[in-house]
């Protein structure tokens, strides 16, 4: 066929419709549409962007079939395709300023924005291609959790939802929530999904309150099939984040969506989460992601060494795992260091290279600085008493001592965040990073805060705490 012929037909076409569609989305959806390329069973036409197509097909697409067998007698399958040069430009701000016209020319009813947002975030969502469940090693520490991530992956919405699941630092729960990802998507991309950190909920939501747009931001999540929220324990202290979220909750498990959460610890003990949230998030199944067993650990250490293209042998695997404990992302890191040695010495991995060269990673138990020493040196220098260290006191007398403890934990031990926090009585990991920016700046500042530091510091370790 000829461009005129196809140019020609497609002109009829878009006439006919001009009857079954009204002059606004006529103008709208049909404005910059070309046909591609037609024969008696394909018409192929192609369109600006995502956003267009998803509105033809979904409201549209037997108009333009009906319309063309009214032309020319043929009823062809249609394809609607999006223009190659559009495709790399095409960004969130296109999308929206298409979605935020239409609906202002429709009202209120619908806010399409959504399928702007949709596609942001799926552009977003970037899963690691490793996180999968092949690449999951399953023993009695993340037995349950990885069933369950495994039968929500095989059927959302029907099995638990909200699907929780917590955990220390580095042991698996955003591996697992990739995998549901993963193993939804590669079913069916029909699926909406959504995967975002907490923060990003938090930062979006935010920024829908600046540009008084609460409620397309609210809107958008109708449009999304499975909601996933990573470290879903920053909503602690955010109350007007966690009253949205609470809306965004209610909207997903009436309609029977999916919602799958992680955290780092256990619904109840989120500190300052509503109630009205800790409930909810109780009514599928919360489930504990814990330290791996040695032998976990090991399978661990053979599975990443394989995938990385270099097995580690048997007695390597095992002393990795002895002396790695308690984060897989360190024995990740651990493993990556030998690699990384092994090639630049251009040396096997062998027993005795990884314990000349883990001994740069591997703080030996015996050898390391304990929490309780900090503590008691801490207590002492700043003239409290340990029990103030560990309590709720928000007196700055007690504050600085505890953050200068946590500060000090952090810089001194391997202890994991999560490890250090529970120590000194917090619960949120993110307390010692908050901690340990607020002693750095505050010894910038504070002279005499400087000097004891470094007094403990020597007390503490024989060396000096000069940052
Ligand atoms: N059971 C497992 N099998 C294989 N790899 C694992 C397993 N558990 C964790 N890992 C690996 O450990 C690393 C850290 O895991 P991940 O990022 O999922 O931890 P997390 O619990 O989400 O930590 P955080 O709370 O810091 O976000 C990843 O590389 C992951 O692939």
């Amino acid at each position: 066929m000829t461009s005129d012929y196809n140019k020609n037909l497609w002109n009829a076409v878009l006439a006919e419709l001009e009857e079954k569609v009204s002059n606004r989305h006529h103008s709208l959806w049909f404005q910059n549409t070309e046909l591609i390329s037609y024969s008696k069973d394909l018409l192929t036409i192609s369109v600006e962007n995502e956003f267009i197509q998803q509105r033809i097909l979904e409201n549209h697409k037997q108009d333009i079939v009906d319309a063309v067998f009214k032309c020319c007698g043929d009823q062809p399958e249609l394809e609607l395709i999006i223009r190659e040069e559009n495709k790399e430009e095409q960004g969130f701000f296109d999308f929206e300023e298409k979605a935020n016209a239409y609906w202002q020319q429709e009202g209120a009813k619908e806010f399409p924005a959504v399928h702007a947002n949709i596609e942001a975030v799926k552009q977003r969502i970037q899963l690691n291609d490793l996180y999968t469940f092949d690449n999951f090693v399953v023993g009695p520490s993340n037995q349950l959790a990885h069933a369950a991530a495994l039968a929500v992956a095989n059927k959302p919405g029907e099995t638990y939802n909200p699907l929780f699941m917590y955990g220390a630092v580095g042991l698996g729960k955003t591996h697992l929530l990739q995998a549901i990802c993963h193993n939804i998507l590669s079913a069916s991309e029909k699926h909406n999904i959504v995967y975002l950190s907490c923060e990003e909920f938090i930062n979006q939501f935010i920024t829908s309150v600046e540009h008084g747009n609460v409620e397309g931001f609210r809107q958008t999540f109708r449009y999304i099939d499975i909601l996933v929220i990573d470290d879903i324990h920053f909503l602690a202290n955010k109350e007007r984040t966690q009253e949205e979220f609470f809306h965004v909750f209610n909207m997903f498990y009436n309609a029977h969506k999916q919602i799958i959460l992680s955290s780092d610890s256990p619904p109840s003990e989120i500190p300052e989460l509503r109630e009205r949230l800790v409930s909810r998030f109780k009514w599928g199944l919360v489930s504990q992601v814990d330290v791996p067993t040695f032998e976990t650990r090991v399978a661990i250490v053979k599975k990443k060494s394989r995938l990385k293209g270099t097995p580690f042998n048997d007695s390597v695997c095992q002393y990795v795992s002895e002396n790695i404990v308690s984060n897989i992302r360190e024995l990740e890191g651990a493993i990556n260091h030998l690699l990384a040695l092994s090639d630049l010495h251009k040396q096997n991995i062998t027993i005795e290279f990884a314990q000349q060269h883990l001994k740069e990673v591997i703080i030996p138990e015996e050898t390391m600085i304990q929490l309780p020493l900090i503590m008691n040196v801490v207590a002492k220098e700043f003239n409290v008493t340990i029990a103030d260290l560990q309590s709720k006191k928000r007196h700055k007398s007690i504050v600085v001592p505890r953050q200068a403890g946590m500060y000090l934990a952090k810089k001194l031990t391997n202890y994991s965040l999560l490890e250090i926090a529970n120590f000194f009585g917090k619960r949120d990991h993110t307390t010692v990073l908050h901690a340990v920016e607020k002693i750095k700046d505050l010894r910038k500042q504070d002279k005499d805060l400087h000097e004891k530091l470094v007094d403990i510091e020597y007390k503490i370790s024989g060396t000096d705490s000069h940052e």
